[in-house]
């Protein structure tokens, strides 16, 4: 028998919850199937429960540094169970929330289970068959695992299996130096392992501008972690005790680096091999992507794809405003487009880092005549005052216009800071509106108006 429904829901990954919502108060019948734990990843595997674990680390560290403020404790010790249990009862209460929410909506119904599409307008939930006039892929992404040499070696740790450890990894080798890397790099470092990070590229986080790049690095590197770059040519094998990562090629000429556990942080796939989509005549790209235009349109009528799989930003809030353009096109009569989006992020080391729109190469290489103003971190009152003074901040102006087209804040509180910036770029304000802002002292962001006073050529 065929269930027929007014749409269907497929993952309850960052957009699908509050879209469920919005089509429920529309007096809409709607499917949502999860096949797997609700939320999705941010939830149960990604931003709560590794901000969490940050957490945790940041008090050990400000217990581990406790001399130099004046304040005596003993060494800090470190209970890992105890560490994991905390950041899985928040996740836990975090999916709790999520399935509530969605048991509450009137005309929702969840299905457990995989969904497949099966042709245009279908969808196959084990022996369930549905049909829907608007389905909506809301399916996330998974961690990628390469096939590096020797990879079946040896127990190779993925970022879900890092937040269920009972223990501290003696020495853990991590190979890839962008979000995942160096947000576990620097907690697992606090909470007691050695840790080296093998990235392939020149860089850590190579798409950062190389100042930031380099102050990130001088950051962990300050907590002793270990850190190779440019290790092109990487192999896996067995060592006593855990695992050995050879960096370069030829083998002869090779460096090795051991460890107890070995975590690949290399990427991540979207969940679109198993969905069915030849079914309706898409093929996604290598990382599994499904392409989508400026409405997150597929070009299947009646078939939209929001969140990590459509490769439009890879992001809790992404996925979520996915979301908002979807409600603000089909219900309110919009014509909002995903290109409208300010590009924002944070990276959760500590101190963080908040990003928003374009870095300075990128600003170039779109052809913008650009001016730039920088300030390390040792020159704001704040940071001295809270014996945090590495990093700095860092904005991008078109010249002529004053238009903000990036900054990056990389210091205490610059995930927070940085919303001044995107706040003033979402309202259309230009540099020389925001000198005269008058903010609030002792603030790191009250270093925004002396930034755009003193933008300058490069
Ligand atoms: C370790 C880690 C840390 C992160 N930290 C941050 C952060 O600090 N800030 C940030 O903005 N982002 C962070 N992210 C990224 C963020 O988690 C994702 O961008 C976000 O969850 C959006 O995902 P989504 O909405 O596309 O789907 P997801 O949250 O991935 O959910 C997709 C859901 O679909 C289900 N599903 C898949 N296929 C099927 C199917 N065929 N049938 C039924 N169900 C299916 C899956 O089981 C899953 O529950 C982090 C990610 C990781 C891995
Ligand atoms: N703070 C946040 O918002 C946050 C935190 C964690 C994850 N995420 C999301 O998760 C996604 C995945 O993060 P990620 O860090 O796994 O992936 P990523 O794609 O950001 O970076 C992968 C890194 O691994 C390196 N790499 C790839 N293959 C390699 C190899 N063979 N040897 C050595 N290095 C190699 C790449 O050069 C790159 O630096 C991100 O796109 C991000 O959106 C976000």
């Amino acid at each position: 028998m065929m269930e027929r429904f007014d749409a269907i829901i497929i993952g309850t990954g960052q957009a699908a919850p509050p879209l469920a919502a919005r089509l429920s108060a529309e007096g809409q019948r709607v499917a949502v199937i999860e096949r797997k734990l609700v939320g999705g990843t941010c939830v149960n595997a990604g931003c709560t429960p590794t901000k969490a674990l940050v957490a945790s680390a940041r008090v050990a560290e400000v217990a581990r540094r406790a001399g130099a403020y004046g304040v005596r404790t003993a060494p800090p010790e470190i209970d890992m169970p105890a560490v994991t249990a905390r950041l899985q009862a928040i996740a836990a209460r975090s999916r709790t929330g999520v399935e509530a929410w969605l048991d509450g909506m009137a005309g929702v119904t969840l299905i457990r289970g995989h969904a497949r599409l099966d042709g245009p307008r279908q969808v196959t939930v084990g022996a369930r068959r549905l049909a829907a006039p608007r389905i909506f892929l809301n399916v996330g992404a998974r961690p990628v695992v390469p096939d590096l040499p020797g990879r079946d070696t040896v127990r190779v740790l993925t970022s879900t299996d890092m937040l269920a450890l009972d223990r501290v990894p003696g020495h853990l080798l991590i190979v890839g130096g962008s979000y995942i890397g160096l947000e576990f790099a620097q907690a697992f470092r606090r909470l007691g392992a050695e840790v080296t990070v093998i990235e392939r590229g020149a860089e850590l986080l190579g798409r950062e501008d190389p100042e930031v790049s380099a102050a990130i690095r001088e950051i962990l590197a300050a907590e002793g972690i270990a850190i190779r770059t440019g290790a092109e040519c990487i192999s896996l094998g067995p060592a006593p005790g855990g695992v050995r990562v050879r960096l370069d090629c030829p083998a002869d000429a090779a460096q090795e680096i051991t460890g107890s556990d070995l975590l690949l942080a290399v990427g991540r796939v979207a969940n679109t091999d198993d969905l069915g989509l030849e079914t309706v005549g898409l093929t996604p790209d290598a990382r599994g992507i499904i392409a989508v235009n400026e409405r997150l349109e597929t070009g299947v009528p009646g078939l939209w794809a929001l969140g990590d799989c459509n490769g439009r930003g890879a992001f809790t809030h992404t996925s979520w405003n996915d979301h908002e353009i979807l409600v603000a096109n089909l219900l309110d009569g919009a014509d909002r487009k995903v290109s409208d989006r300010i590009p924002g992020y944070g990276l959760f080391i500590d101190p963080p880092l908040g990003r928003v729109g374009l870095t300075e190469a990128a600003a170039r290489a779109a052809g913008h005549d650009i001016l730039t103003a920088s300030r390390p971190m040792s020159r704001v009152g704040r940071a001295v005052e809270q014996g945090e003074t590495m990093g700095l901040m860092k904005v991008v102006v078109e010249a002529g216009s004053g238009r903000i087209l990036g900054a990056a804040i990389l210091g205490p509180g610059g995930d927070e800071a940085v919303h001044a910036l995107i706040a003033a770029m979402t309202g259309g304000l230009d540099a020389r509106s925001l000198q005269w802002a008058v903010p609030v002292h002792p603030t790191v962001a009250e270093l925004i108006p002396t930034l755009m006073g003193s933008l300058a050529p490069v």
